[in-house]
């Protein structure tokens, strides 16, 4: 293990490499699709980071083969010794070579991996391929009494693939709905506007575009709104292309509002929300982020179609609350800068955040 045991988490070179790696994989979240987000660091004997690298889009280079590319760009592959990666590496051929093969080129001895790659059947068998091949292969969870924060950073490696983890064992989207809502509870924007949260909300909800695949919404929003569901606030991935599902029966939407959408979107129609996450799935996307106004939202409660709820609420006092319904053990949602932890990551407590 080299002496990579530190005795605080802060001084752990694996517990830094692996926030190095995450908050690198957190930077594509939302542009990887169908792959996952992945972030891959490379360490010398003594610890030190040699690169951090993650996946950047399905076709484009693996965080390790990336992160090794950087390696032998500045002539270090000779000193590598270990790699931290945020899922086991890919033992397959797919549109990119073996990652394992990549790593077992380089004089690496042991690797270092935050979470079990959920398909089994494709992509799987890494951990077994890298020890049949003599590498040490350590899982960050066995290692929380030498890394403080092991569980921690194995729980972010687990959310990074959530929504690859549930499209890989359901055939499903991962579902996030967001709602505003004002003082007096309703969802519904005063004349005239389409919006009604705080600037630093709407920034939060166009981070949750940007890091989505696809916007679930209904006839009635688009009616009332002809909204956008452009990321405007942040920056977006570049040329990111994302799905945009219409949920209702009434075609009759407005001709200019869905030609300028296609321009943007791949404009699916859903005349029954229940197939929405299927639908989405098969399509590719990875995570869906559900913006409609009270009538699909009650729909998708009544049938438990969500993942993790986003309620944005404007207190009568003044100020608003930011709350998160969770559904499963991990959230995307807590990787989401706002809503879990910043990248700097000061302790995460609990998945309510008031900013009143
Ligand atoms: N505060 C917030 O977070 C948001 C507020 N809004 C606001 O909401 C208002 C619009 O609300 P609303 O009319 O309820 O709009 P919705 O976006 O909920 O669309 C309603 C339509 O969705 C379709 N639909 C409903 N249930 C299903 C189902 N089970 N399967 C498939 N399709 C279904 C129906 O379409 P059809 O009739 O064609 O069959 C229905 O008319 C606007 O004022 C808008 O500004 C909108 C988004 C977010
Ligand atoms: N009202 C409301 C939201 N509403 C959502 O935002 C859409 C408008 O998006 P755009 O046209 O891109 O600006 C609107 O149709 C609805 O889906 N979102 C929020 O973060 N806060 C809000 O108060």
């Amino acid at each position: 293990m080299g002496n990579f045991m530190a005795e605080s988490s802060h001084d752990s070179p694996v517990g830094k490499a692996f926030r190095a790696a995450i908050d690198e994989a957190c930077r594509f979240v939302g542009a990887t699709a169908p792959n996952p987000s992945v972030g891959c660091a490379l360490l010398d004997e003594s610890g030190h980071i040699l690169a951090v690298a993650a996946h950047h889009r399905a076709g484009q280079l693996h965080a390790e083969a990336l992160a090794l590319r950087q390696c032998s760009g500045r002539g270090l592959t000779h000193r590598i010794h270990s790699a931290v990666v945020t899922l086991e590496p890919c033992n397959h051929t797919g549109r990119t070579p073996p990652c394992t093969e990549a790593l077992l080129a380089t004089p690496v001895k042991s690797v270092w991996i935050g979470c079990a790659d959920p398909d089994p059947n494709v992509a799987g068998g890494g951990a077994e391929r890298l020890k049949a091949a003599g590498r040490d292969v350590f899982r960050i969870s066995e290692f929380a009494d030498v890394v403080p924060d092991a569980q921690r950073i194995a729980k972010d490696c687990r959310a990074l693939i959530a929504p690859f983890r549930m499209r890989c064992r359901e055939g499903k989207a991962w579902i996030t709905v967001k709602q505003a809502v004002d003082g007096r509870g309703s969802m519904i924007p005063p004349v005239g506007q389409k919006t009604f949260t705080s600037v630093a909300s709407l920034e939060l909800a166009h981070r949750l575009r940007r890091g989505t695949d696809a916007i679930i919404t209904g006839t009635g929003t688009i009616r009332a709104d002809l909204p956008g569901f452009d990321v405007r606030h942040v920056e977006d991935h570049p040329a990111r292309r994302r799905l945009l599902m219409i949920c209702g029966r009434s075609g009759d939407l407005p001709e200019s509002w869905l030609e300028k959408a296609a321009l943007r979107f791949d404009v699916m129609w859903c005349a029954s929300v229940e197939e929405a996450p299927r639908l989405l799935a098969e399509k590719g996307a990875l995570w869906a982020l559900v913006e409609a106004g009270p009538s699909l939202v009650r729909a998708m409660d009544e049938r438990e179609l969500w993942d993790d709820w986003l309620r944005i609420e404007v207190l009568p006092e003044g100020g608003e609350r930011v709350s998160v319904r969770e559904r499963h053990a991990v959230s995307p949602l807590s990787l989401i800068p706002g809503i879990g932890h910043e990248p700097a990551r000061p302790a995460l407590s609990s998945h309510l955040v008031e900013r009143v």
